[in-house]
């Protein structure tokens, strides 16, 4: 296996990260723009690792404005391999109660409008989404999360809303009795998508903060109810990540390394070089 880069995604509440050694903020740049806010490079377990604030601090870009591109192209091209993305949710479920922690396998996207792929006219590609998460990341992730004292379900499908207002009760009624979807964000895609254009190991681990709209029992989430689970929770997400590299270990069984291997259909005299150049950070090792 090549040497291991593992990079985090801090969501909501998660704006910083403690435990890495040789810790330091540096700017990056992509031919996306620049990713929400400088990347801590730093040392995790003796392994590299890169941390990025999905909203950057302070909170300052909405989930529709991320720059989902510009972040996974600046994580892959600081030599991340495996990148754990960590997300606050709203439960669909009873079960998964708030506090809990689950590691997602599979994502229903409504989101509208995002730039969802590296990919565009001049080089086209397809990469297959049909199990969007890595399972041996996902599998250490759990057990690091467990290691943590989290309660940890593993398997769990994300809807991906617009946002920014939480769902309408409709809306929540929809996405649990009907589709049957476990839990509910506003960032993980395009965020899964991109990670699979960048062959990346992907992994995905949503914090339960609310039920959202759709409990008789709890009011309808609000964003104070999200804060305060968060804070309560912070600690344990950041020795979930402290445990991460131990737990690491199994090779993949899925090849999330070579997504594109057979993904790129124009032809290479059809290629528009421009796009191509553009492309090499995230597609260099097919192009
Ligand atoms: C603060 S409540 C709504 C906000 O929280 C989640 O953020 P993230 O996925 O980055 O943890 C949700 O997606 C919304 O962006
Ligand atoms: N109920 C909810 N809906 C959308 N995003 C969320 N983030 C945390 N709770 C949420």
């Amino acid at each position: 296996m090549d040497e291991i880069v593992i990079g985090i995604i801090g969501g909501s509440g998660l704006y910083r990260v403690a435990g890495f050694a040789d810790a330091e903020w540096r700017p990056a740049a992509t031919p996306w723009g620049a990713p929400s806010d400088d990347l801590l490079h730093g040392r995790l377990g003796g392994l590299g690792a890169v941390f990025l604030p999905r909203h950057g601090r302070g909170h300052v870009h909405m989930p529709s404005s991320v720059p989902y591109r510009a972040n996974i192209a600046a994580l892959k091209a600081a030599g991340v391999t495996h990148l754990v993305a960590v997300s606050a949710v709203g439960s669909f479920r009873e079960d998964m109660a708030p506090g809990d922690f689950v590691v997602l396998d599979q994502f229903v996207d409504r989101t509208v409008g995002r730039d969802a792929s590296f990919f565009g006219p001049g080089l086209v590609a397809h990469v297959s989404l049909a199990h969007p998460t890595c399972p041996a990341l996902s599998a250490a992730l759990a057990g690091a999360a467990r290691a943590a004292g989290a309660t940890v379900h593993e398997g769990g499908t994300y809807l991906a809303m617009e946002g920014p207002q939480f769902s309408t009760l409709a809306e929540s009624r929809i996405w649990r009795d009907g589709w049957g979807c476990d839990v509910i964000g506003m960032t993980a895609m395009p965020e899964a998508r991109l990670a699979r254009e960048a062959e990346l190991h992907y992994a995905s681990v949503a914090m339960v903060t609310d039920y959202d709209s759709w409990h008789p029992e709890h009011g309808a989430v609000q964003v104070t109810d999200v804060i305060a689970t968060l804070q309560a929770n912070v600690d344990r997400a950041g020795a979930m990540i402290a445990a991460l590299p131990e737990a690491l270990g199994a090779a993949c069984p899925a090849g999330c390394d070579r997504a594109l291997e057979h993904a790129v259909m124009t032809a290479p005299d059809a290629r528009d070089p421009e796009m191509v150049a553009r492309l090499r950070p995230v597609a260099g090792r097919v192009l």
